[in-house]
This record gives structure tokens, C-alpha cells and sequence, in this order.
């Protein structure tokens, strides 16, 4: 097959925007997080908390630019460190519960894939965005390890965070995120699952990459 495209979900800190931007790179395809896009409505919404989201949603353009990593531009303004801190956090759930928040950014998405040879990370990519996605990865890891991985990645960022704190954090996030009444976080039936607990990001990039390579 000339082109593909392969859609990444699990829950929080799994490692899917790390493992899904190498899979990109080394299959020269263009990566999208859309766990981004959610957090760039949260800021809006932060900000804008009189309007509904459905006045919202449209007058916001998001941009996500392949460079340095991926750069998120909302309506031109750059907010990709913005949105890692924790109040878009603790709030994203919420915003990504939405209906019309849901309905604008799945057509957004959906467009982005129309033309294959996309790497997708998400919560509903597999079941709902792509659901004819060439590959489908589920990615899992136990909550303790994820918890250190986060607060490794947060102390990077200069963000405070505490092992107790993002433990309770991610366990709640992952609850609202499997249990809203609109595309809930699950595996799609034909996912492959990949538990990445004690796995190095090379092993598990070398995984998909091969996943990939058997359908190309
Ligand atoms: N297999 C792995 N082994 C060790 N560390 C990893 C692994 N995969 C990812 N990490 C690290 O874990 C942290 C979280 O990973 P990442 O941000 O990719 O997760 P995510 O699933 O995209 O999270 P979220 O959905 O919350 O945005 C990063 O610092 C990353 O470097
Ligand atoms: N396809 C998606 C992607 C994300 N969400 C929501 O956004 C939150 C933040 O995602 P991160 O990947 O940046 O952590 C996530 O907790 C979900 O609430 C979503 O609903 N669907």
C-alpha cells in the first residue's frame, strides 16, 4: 500500500505523542496530537468563560506547525508551553466532554487525514476519528510508571508537580476520559495492544515500526 495512516490511543502519560512523533519521523509522515488541540479550546475557554462553546468553537483557528517538536498556534498565538500547565490540565476533561468542542475538532481532524500518511495520537482516533485507520495502536502503561514519567517530563518543563499528586491526577483524568457519554476512551476492537511498562522508547517505536512496515 502507497500510504497509510496510523491512529494511537490510550490513556494519559502512555507515551503515545512521544512514540507517535519518531513513527512519523521515520516514516516521513505527518504527526498530529490532538490531545493538544483539546487543550488549546481549555485555554480559550479559561479565558472566554461567558461564551458557550458552540459560539466558541467558531471563532477559533488551530494551527499545528511541524516544527521544533510541533508548535500549537490558536488563532495565530503561540500556546504550546501554555497549554502543558496545570490548570488547561486539570480542566481539559471537561472542555474534551463537550459536544459541539467534540463535533468541530472530529470534522477538523477528519479532514487532516482524508489524504492518509498520518500518525494520529488521541483518545478516540481508532474508534471514531479513523476508524478505517491502516494500524491502530492501544498504548497502556501501569499508572505508577506513568506518574514518574510525567514528573520527570514536568521538572524538564519547569512545571511543580508531586508523584502522589499526578498519580491521583492521571487516575482521575483517564476516569472522565473513559467514562463521558460521547467517544469515551476504549480500545477499538482491532487495536493492537502495547503495554510499554518497562519498555525503552526505542523498543516500542521499533514495535509500531514494524506494525507499520507489514502494511505499507
Ligand atoms: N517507553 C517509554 N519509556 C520511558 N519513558 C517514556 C516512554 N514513552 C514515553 N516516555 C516518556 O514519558 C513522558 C510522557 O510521554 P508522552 O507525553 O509521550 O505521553 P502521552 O501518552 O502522549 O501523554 P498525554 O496523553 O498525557 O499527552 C515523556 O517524558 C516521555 O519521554
Ligand atoms: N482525541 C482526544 C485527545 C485528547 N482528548 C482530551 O484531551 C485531554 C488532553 O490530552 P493529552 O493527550 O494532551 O493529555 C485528554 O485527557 C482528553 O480529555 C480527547 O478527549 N480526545
Amino acid at each position: 500500500m502507497d500510504k497509510i495512516n496510523i491512529a494511537i490511543d490510550g490513556p494519559a502519560a502512555a507515551g503515545k505523542s512521544t512514540i507517535a512523533k519518531r513513527v512519523a519521523a521515520a516514516l516521513n509522515m505527518i504527526y498530529v496530537d490532538t490531545g493538544a488541540m483539546y487543550r488549546a479550546i481549555t485555554f480559550a475557554h479559561l479565558n472566554n468563560k461567558e461564551i458557550p462553546f458552540n459560539e466558541l468553537v467558531n471563532q477559533l483557528e488551530i494551527k499545528l506547525i511541524n516544527e521544533k517538536g510541533q508548535r500549537v498556534l490558536l488563532n495565530d498565538e503561540d500556546i504550546t508551553d501554555r497549554i502543558r500547565e496545570n490548570d488547561i490540565t486539570e480542566n481539559v476533561s471537561f472542555v474534551a466532554s463537550q459536544p459541539e468542542v467534540r463535533a468541530f475538532l472530529v470534522e477538523l481532524q477528519q479532514m487532516m487525514t482524508r489524504d492518509k500518511g498520518v500518525v494520529m495520537d488521541g483518545r478516540d482516533i481508532g474508534t471514531t476519528v479513523i476508524p478505517d485507520a491502516e494500524l491502530k495502536v492501544y498504548m497502556i502503561a501501569s499508572v505508577e510508571e506513568r506518574a514518574n514519567r510525567r514528573l520527570l517530563d514536568n521538572e524538564s518543563r519547569g512545571i511543580a508537580s508531586s508523584y502522589d499528586q499526578l498519580i491521583a491526577d492521571i487516575s482521575e483524568r483517564d476516569h472522565l476520559d473513559m467514562t463521558r457519554d460521547i467517544s469515551p476512551l476504549t480500545k477499538a476492537e482491532d487495536a493492537v495492544s502495547i503495554d510499554t511498562t518497562g519498555l525503552s522508547i526505542e523498543h516500542v517505536t521499533d514495535k509500531i515500526l514494524s506494525l507499520a512496515e507489514e502494511r505499507l
